[in-house]
C-alpha cells in the first residue's frame, strides 16, 4: 500500500503530493471537459465507428444527437448511452434522403437549441465487383450516401454554426482513398472524393470560423468491415504486412474526432488524418 503514496517523478506535477490513485480519478478532469456546452450531430452513429464517436463526444461533455436509418437502432443506441449517464437524443435519418436530413437538423435544434459539431460517419458499399460493371443505380447510391450527403447536410447545418460563430465538421473517408482495394472501385472513388471535399469545404468555411477535417480509418473491427458482402476478406492481411499487428477498434477512431472538435484543434483545418496502424506515407 505504501507504494501508492510515494511521489513518482512523472506523475508529480503540482505542489501537493497526492496518492497516484487520487490523481488518476481526479474530479477536475470531469469539470474541465473540453466539449461541455456543445452540441454534436452524428450520422451513422447507432453502431461501429459512429457509435464509438457518439459515446466519446458525450463523455467529453457534448450533448450528442444520434442518427441512422432505423428508428429501432437509434432507440437502442440512445438507451445504452443514457444508461451510462450521457447526454444524448436521437432520431432516424437516412442521409441520402433530403427530408430526413432536414428532419435531423430540425430535431437537433428543437432538443438542443444549436449545433456546434457535425460528424458525417454514414457510408455504404453495396458492391464488391467490377467498377465498369457497376450499374448507374449503384454509382448513384454510393455517391449519394458517401459523398453528396455530407455536403448537403452541412448546407442545412451551416446557418446554425454561423449563429454560434464557428463550428467543427468531421468527414469519414477510408484508407482505400489512398490505395485502391480491388473489387471496391466505386467505393474507393467515393472515399477519394471525400479527401477533396474536405479540403474544398475547409477553404470555403475558414472565414466563417468553421473547420473541416477528415478521419481516414484503416481496417476497423465493425459489422461493415467483417462482412464479406461489403469488404473482401483479404483486407486484414494489410495490417500484418504494414503495421500494428492487429485490426483497429472503433474507440481508436473516436479520440481523434473529439480532439478535432475541441478548441485544442482550433488552428487545424483541411486535414485528412489516417487512423490505421500504419502510415499513408509508407
Ligand atoms: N470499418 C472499417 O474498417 C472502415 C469504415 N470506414 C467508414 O466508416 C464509416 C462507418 O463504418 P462502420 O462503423 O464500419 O459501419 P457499421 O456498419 O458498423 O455502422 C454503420 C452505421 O451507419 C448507419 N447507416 C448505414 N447507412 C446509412 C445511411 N444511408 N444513412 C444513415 N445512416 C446509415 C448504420 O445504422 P442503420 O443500419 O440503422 O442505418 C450504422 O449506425 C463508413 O463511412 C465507412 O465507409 C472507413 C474505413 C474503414
Ligand atoms: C494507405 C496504405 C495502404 C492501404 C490501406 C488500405 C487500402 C486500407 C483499407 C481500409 C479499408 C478497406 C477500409 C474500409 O473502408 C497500404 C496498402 C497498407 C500501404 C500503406 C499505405
Amino acid at each position: 500500500m505504501a507504494a501508492i503514496f510515494r511521489p513518482i517523478p512523472w506523475a508529480f506535477r503540482g505542489s501537493l503530493c497526492l496518492p497516484l490513485s487520487a490523481r488518476r480519478f481526479s474530479k477536475t478532469v470531469d469539470e474541465n471537459r473540453s466539449l461541455a456546452g456543445k452540441v454534436a450531430v452524428i450520422t451513422g452513429s447507432t453502431r461501429g465507428i459512429g457509435f464509438a464517436i457518439a459515446r466519446r463526444l458525450a463523455q467529453d461533455g457534448a450533448h450528442v444527437v444520434i442518427s441512422s436509418r432505423k428508428q429501432e437502432n437509434v432507440d437502442e443506441a440512445v438507451t445504452i448511452l443514457k444508461e451510462e449517464g450521457l447526454s444524448v437524443t436521437g432520431t432516424m435519418c437516412h442521409v441520402g434522403k433530403a427530408e430526413d436530413r432536414q428532419h435531423l437538423v430540425t430535431t437537433a435544434l428543437k432538443h438542443s437549441g444549436g449545433i456546434d459539431f457535425l460528424v458525417c460517419v454514414a457510408g455504404v458499399n453495396p458492391l464488391v465487383g467490377s467498377t465498369l460493371g457497376a450499374s448507374e443505380q449503384i454509382w448513384d447510391k454510393i455517391l449519394d450516401v458517401n459523398v453528396k450527403s455530407p455536403a448537403l447536410l452541412l448546407s442545412k447545418v451551416l446557418p446554425y454554426m454561423e449563429n454560434r460563430r464557428g463550428g467543427s465538421v468531421v468527414l469519414v473517408s477510408s484508407g482505400v482513398a489512398y490505395v485502391p482495394v480491388p473489387k471496391l472501385g466505386v467505393y474507393n472513388t467515393s472515399k477519394t472524393a471525400l479527401l477533396g471535399l474536405c479540403k474544398s469545404l475547409a477553404m470555403e468555411l475558414a472565414p466563417k470560423g468553421i473547420r473541416v477535417n477528415c478521419l481516414v480509418p484503416g481496417i476497423i473491427k465493425t459489422d461493415f468491415s467483417l462482412r464479406e458482402k461489403t469488404m473482401p476478406n483479404m483486407l486484414p492481411d494489410m495490417n500484418k504486412i504494414f503495421g500494428v499487428q492487429r485490426l483497429g477498434e472503433p474507440e481508436e477512431c473516436a479520440g481523434l474526432v473529439s480532439f478535432l472538435c475541441s478548441s485544442d484543434a482550433s488552428y487545424i483545418t483541411g486535414e485528412n488524418i489516417m487512423v490505421a496502424g500504419f502510415s499513408s506515407k509508407l
